[in-house]
């Protein structure tokens, strides 16, 4: 579609409202999954937070790369389960997500990132303990009942330490985060990207999380698209974790944005990393996109 001059003129200009309204103000970033495998997408992600850098958003980067996890898996011959969309780790599968996700997924966007003339800086949960970590348990839900399932060096987070992340975003920096956290043993934990996102988000009281995935958002029935929510509220989401509606990796994406929003965030959204620059068009637009989960 070719847009005339006035056209590009009032896109821009119906962006002064929020390019305002988000000046100064930090925004998290969950990017990975599947909206991540990509390299076209990949480079619009990076334009995207570049953009949103460079008309003074305070952008915060956490990291998945579950997907790069199970394909260095699968070539060792290690097969990957997940249990509520959390992958059953054990000794040697936290030692290769580390290695995976810091060494390889975290080197790459924050290159990228600095590619586009921003100062992004890798860290994971250990830099300046970031991330403090406990073991976690997975929750299964059996009607009404739950069941506590070990799934081995999977973490949740115990604490971030916002003094480093406010130190380099004071500084101009983007910290990009890769989601292993550190235990009182100095033991590495596998810790859900979504959680980590929701826990930074909280920790930095920031106005927004958005939560990339590779679907358009939360449906009631995910296999009918005519059943699409633009907006949860709190008590609705939990119900449709419940119940079943909600299931699998959206479980961690529902749950990161209720702890974020318990936590001090502003708003969360749910948006379709597969779609060009959702961020922007997210963050710069009136419509706004995919299913926002509010108080
Ligand atoms: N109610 C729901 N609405 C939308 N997606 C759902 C729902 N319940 C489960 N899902 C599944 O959750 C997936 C998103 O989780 P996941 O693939 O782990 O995301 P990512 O890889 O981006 O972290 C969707 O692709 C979909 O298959
Ligand atoms: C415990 C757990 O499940 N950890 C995740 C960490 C990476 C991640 O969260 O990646 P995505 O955001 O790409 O799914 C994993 O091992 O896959």
């Amino acid at each position: 579609m070719e847009f005339s001059s006035k056209d590009k003129a009032a896109i821009l200009v119906e962006a002064l409202p929020y390019i305002q309204k988000f000046f100064g103000k930090t925004i998290v970033i969950k990017y990975g999954g599947n909206a991540m495998v990509n390299n076209e997408l990949k480079a619009k992600v990076m334009e995207d937070i570049a953009l949103m850098k460079y008309v003074g958003i305070r952008p915060v980067v956490v990291h998945g790369g579950g997907p790069d996890i199970t394909g260095f898996l699968q070539k060792i011959g290690k097969k990957s389960e997940f249990v509520s969309g959390l992958r059953v780790t054990d000794e040697e599968t936290v030692q290769i997500a580390e290695m995976v996700l810091v060494g390889k997924v975290n080197t790459e966007i924050v290159s990228l990132l600095n590619h586009r003339g921003v100062k992004a800086v890798g860290l994971s949960g250990k830099d300046a303990e970031l991330i403090r970590a406990k073991k976690k348990l997975a929750e299964v839900y059996e009607g009404e009942t739950v069941r506590m399932v070990d799934i081995g060096f999977v973490g949740e987070v115990e604490k971030i330490n916002v003094d480093i992340l406010n130190d380099l975003l004071d500084q101009d920096y983007i910290p990009v985060i890769a989601p292993i956290g550190v235990g009182e043993n100095n033991e590495s934990y596998n810790i859900n990207a979504d959680y980590v996102a929701a826990e930074v988000a909280g920790a930095l009281h920031a106005e927004k999380l958005l939560l990339l995935t590779d679907i358009e958002g939360i449906y009631k029935d995910y296999h009918d698209k005519t059943t699409f929510v633009s907006t949860l509220t709190q008590d609705e989401a939990k119900e449709m974790i419940k119940d079943g509606t909600i299931a699998g990796g959206m479980i961690p994406k529902v749950e990161a944005c209720l702890c974020s929003l318990e936590a001090g965030a502003g708003k969360t959204h749910i948006i379709d990393g597969r779609l060009d620059h959702s961020l922007i068009l997210e963050v710069f637009t009136p419509q706004g996109i995919g299913t926002e989960v509010v108080r």
